[in-house]
C-alpha cells in the first residue's frame, strides 16, 4: 500500500470557509485531553515534510498553518504540555502523554514572531483554510523515503493544484529575506 501523504490530500481536499471565524483543536489523549481555542481562521495552511512538525500517524507530511498568537488560548490540561525543543525557533507545545503538537511559537526575534504554528486537523469543526501549497518536500527523503518516489508525491500535490517547494511558498522565503535584509540595513521603498 502506498504511504499516506496526509489524510487532508489523500481523499482530495476540501476547500474551506472564507468566512469561518475559529474553532477549539485538542489532542489525542482518550481522556484530560488538553484543548486549545483558536478565535480565527489560519492563514498559509501548507503541508510540511519537515522532521520537526508533527504528522498524524503513517503519514509523510504535516498540515499547518499560523494564526496570531493572541487569537490562542489553552483551556484545559495546559500541565500536560511541554516543549518538545526550546533550542527551535518554533517552540512545539506538544501533549507529554500521546505527543501532538498543539501549538508552535516563537519567542525569539524572527520573521515569523507573533503568529502560532497549528494543526487544524485536531479540530471537529469544519472550515479551516484548505492547503494552500508544500513545504519542505525534499525532506521526506532526508527521513528515509526513497528518493527514486519523490515524483509521485510531487505529482500528487500538483495533480490536486498545489505547487510544491523545498522550503516555503516564494511568498514567505520573500518575507523572510526583507526581514533579513531590513535587520542588515536596506531599506525599501513603499513596502
Ligand atoms: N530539512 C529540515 C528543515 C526543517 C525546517 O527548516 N522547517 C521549517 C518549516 S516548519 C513549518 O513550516 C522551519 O521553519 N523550522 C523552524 C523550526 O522548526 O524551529 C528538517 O526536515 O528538519
Ligand atoms: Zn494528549
Ligand atoms: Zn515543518
Amino acid at each position: 500500500m502506498a504511504p499516506s501523504i496526509h489524510p487532508f490530500i489523500d481523499n482530495g481536499i476540501t476547500k474551506g470557509d472564507p468566512n469561518f471565524s475559529g474553532g477549539t483543536i485538542s489532542c489525542k489523549c482518550p481522556s484530560n485531553k488538553v484543548t486549545v481555542a483558536l478565535k480565527s481562521n489560519v492563514a498559509h495552511n501548507h503541508f510540511c515534510g519537515c522532521s520537526k512538525c508533527w504528522k498524524p500517524a503513517g503519514s509523510l507530511f504535516s498540515l499547518v498553518g499560523v494564526l496570531p498568537r493572541d487569537k490562542v488560548e489553552v483551556q484545559s490540561n495546559a500541565d500536560k504540555l511541554h516543549i518538545i525543543d526550546p533550542s527551535a525557533a518554533i517552540q512545539r507545545n506538544a501533549c507529554k502523554e500521546c505527543g501532538v503538537h498543539l501549538f508552535g511559537r516563537i519567542e525569539v526575534e524572527h520573521p515569523f514572531h507573533g503568529l502560532d504554528f497549528v494543526h487544524v486537523e485536531l479540530s471537529e469543526q469544519k472550515g479551516w483554510q484548505e492547503p494552500q501549497f508544500a513545504a519542505f518536500v525534499s525532506s521526506i527523503i532526508e527521513q528515509g523515503f526513497n528518493p527514486k518516489e519523490i515524483d509521485a508525491v510531487r505529482g500528487k500535490f500538483k495533480a490536486n493544484g498545489l505547487e510544491t517547494y523545498d522550503t516555503l511558498s516564494p511568498v514567505l522565503m520573500d518575507l523572510i529575506a526583507t526581514f533579513t535584509a531590513q535587520k542588515a540595513g536596506h531599506k525599501f521603498a513603499n513596502l
